[in-house]
């Protein structure tokens, strides 16, 4: 077994002496899905798309759970993709909301592979998504209660959840500024350049009828594959 491979396991092992302190967080959803050939992609590994979407689907129940009414994905940060994941084997994605702002939160999302057989556990990726609550029927904003962390680890991702806004909202701004004032350097990116037009079907919708977050992510990874060749 490699040196990486253990480093993952010790940190699940961490992750689950935290979850033996006695604290039940409300907000926790744990899915678990074993992986079959519809959801691969054609090296019959698991397709990121699918991935996203199991992973928005856990988060959005979690921020659902805190704001006990409906919410959208306003955003997803950074993932990286530490391993791929085959056919057989189980993904196992946790969500809890880190901490509520005004309307929107952060939920953080863990993502570990299990292979039954071996009994072997190891961490996939990791990211923060921000949901927001919808409005009211008369278009009122709907306020959150504030999250009460808990564990060592709860108070730890609830104080830094803050500063992570602050450079996501500042990351937002950079990103607008370089596109509007044209200032990206010219690569010969007609080239590259793919589109995808896709007829919203109802498997595309969640539960509020409207497109899932992660079905748009699922399509927005499936042009960036054919394009990135
Ligand atoms: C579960 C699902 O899959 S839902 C389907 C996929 N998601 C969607 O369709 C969402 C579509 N987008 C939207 O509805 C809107 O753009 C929203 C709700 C995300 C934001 O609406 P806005 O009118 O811009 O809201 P507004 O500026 O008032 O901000 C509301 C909150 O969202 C936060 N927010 C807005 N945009 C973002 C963003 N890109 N990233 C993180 N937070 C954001 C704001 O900081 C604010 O938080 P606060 O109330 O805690 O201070």
């Amino acid at each position: 077994m490699t040196s990486q491979v253990l480093d993952d396991l010790k940190e699940e092992d961490e992750e689950e002496e935290e979850d033996e302190e006695g604290c039940v967080n409300p907000t926790e959803v744990k899915m678990s899905q074993i992986v079959m050939p519809c959801h691969c992609n054609h090296q019959q590994e698991l397709s990121v798309g699918q991935l996203l979407k199991w992973m928005d689907s856990t988060a959005c129940l979690s921020a659902e759970r805190h704001a006990g009414s409906l919410c959208v994905t306003a955003s997803m940060d950074d993932i990286h993709f530490e391993h791929t994941i085959s056919v057989g084997q189980v993904v196992n994605i946790r969500a809890k909301v880190n901490r509520a702002f005004s309307t929107s939160m952060e939920v953080g999302i863990h993502v570990s592979c299990e292979d039954l057989f071996s009994d072997r556990h190891w961490r996939v990726c990791h990211s923060y998504a921000t949901f927001v609550t919808q409005r009211t029927n008369t278009g009122q904003k709907v306020t959150l209660r504030p999250v009460v962390p808990q564990t060592q680890r709860e108070h730890v991702e609830y104080s830094v959840a803050a500063e992570r806004r602050r450079v996501r909202m500042l990351h937002s701004d950079i990103v607008k500024e370089l596109l509007s004032s044209g200032s990206v350097d010219g690569v010969a990116a007609e080239k590259t350049r793919v589109e995808s037009v896709e007829l919203v079907l109802p498997p595309h919708a969640n539960h509020q009828v409207n497109t899932f977050g992660g079905q748009i992510m699922a399509w927005m990874v499936n042009v960036a594959t054919i394009a990135a060749r």
